[in-house]
């Protein structure tokens, strides 16, 4: 028996697309390939959430969609259990429990009590057992009050919770959730981070994309970063911002910032990265300038912005996060 609950595997995605600047008429010639997931593997093992994190376009759903056998790989090979997932598709299904970001595959015109029974059919649950099992499901996800409603009159946390209450209905050992709280309001976001904590503690094995850094800090055993495509780095979250201990943020306040002071601040050997937004609500700009080599170069950075066109309003030093480990190995922002 493998300790492993999922081995990707050499995984690569090509699409074809149509070149820049083509007119529609001219067609098939007009093509290029372009390789959305570039040999990717990765192992899982049993009862762990594994994160796997990128920015947009990187390439987490579409690996997803390959690992759920909604996507055929162009290469490579997924084995879920022990069992190749393109070989034994159907035997593979009933141990993955999978919400696809922005669902669609949940019914919006049945109520939430109604889905969840046409989806135990499906898997066979019917009778006493289906009963008992949406019901447990609708208390556990606080949709209980509002199950008899059609689900298009839910919120968006209220869609997602049908979903997994779906993806859960065959209880399944693997679930697979592609960006879960994306769009949700900060309270809903909480609330299913904690039932993705749940599921884990119940046993499951949790593959979780996501694009927002600290939950993937917060949730994940191991995190996979992803970026166009390719694995880029893999550990705990703790080893991988260990591997930076001398990189921090400093971060201020200012009452003005322009392209003079950060180019100036650029020029600092130490200086990575420098991102700047501007609070419209209090006039303020928030600037965070990623530096390598810790303590040394912040109270030259500090000297050097007062000594700019600026007042520094406030200031505070943070320690190194998912964030920077990416802007180490990209040179760019996860944001960005
Ligand atoms: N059917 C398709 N045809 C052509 N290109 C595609 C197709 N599906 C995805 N892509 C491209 O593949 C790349 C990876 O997309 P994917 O959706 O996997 O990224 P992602 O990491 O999940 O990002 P997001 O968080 O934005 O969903 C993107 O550049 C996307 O435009």
């Amino acid at each position: 028996m493998t300790s492993y609950a999922m081995e990707v595997k050499n995984l690569r995605k090509e699409f074809q697309v149509k070149k820049k600047k083509t007119p529609f008429w001219k067609k098939d010639y007009n093509k290029e390939i372009f390789v959305a997931v570039d040999n990717v593997s990765f192992s899982v093992h049993k009862g762990e959430i594994f994160g796997f994190l990128g920015p947009n376009g990187a390439g987490k759903t579409t690996t997803i969609k390959m690992i759920s056998t909604l996507l055929m790989p162009t290469s490579g090979s997924v084995i879920v259990n022990g069992i190749n997932s393109h070989e034994k598709s159907i035997e593979v299904l009933r141990n993955l429990g999978t919400v696809l970001a922005g669902e669609r595959s949940i019914y919006w015109k049945l109520s939430g009590r109604e889905n969840l029974e046409y989806f135990a059919a499906m898997n066979g649950i019917t009778g006493k057992i289906a009963k008992e099992k949406i019901d447990y499901l609708l208390k556990r996800f606080n949709l209980e009050k509002r199950a008899d409603e059609t689900v298009e009159k839910y919120s968006t946390g209220m869609k997602q919770r049908v979903a997994l209450a779906k993806a859960l209905i065959a209880d399944p050992q693997i679930v697979i959730l592609d960006e879960p709280t994306s769009g949700l309001d900060p309270q809903s976001a909480r609330n299913l981070r904690e039932i993705i904590l749940e599921i884990k503690e119940e046993g499951r094995t949790v593959l979780l994309t996501t694009h927002y850094m600290e939950e993937a800090d917060q949730l994940s055993d191991r995190i996979a970063i992803i970026d166009h495509g390719k694995i880029i780095a893999l550990d705990t979250p703790e080893n991988l911002k260990k591997g930076l201990s001398k990189t921090k943020s400093l971060v201020l306040q200012l009452d003005h910032w322009d392209e003079t002071i950060s180019n100036k601040l650029k020029d600092i050997p130490a200086v990575e990265n420098i991102n700047s937004s501007f609070n419209d609500s209090n006039q303020i700009w928030e600037v965070k300038i990623h530096i390598s080599n810790g303590s040394q170069v912040i109270s030259s950075l500090i000297s050097n912005i007062a000594s700019s066109n600026t007042k520094i309003i406030n200031f505070r030093v943070d320690e190194p996060t998912l964030e920077d480990v990416f802007i180490n190995l990209t040179g760019k922002s996860l944001r960005e």
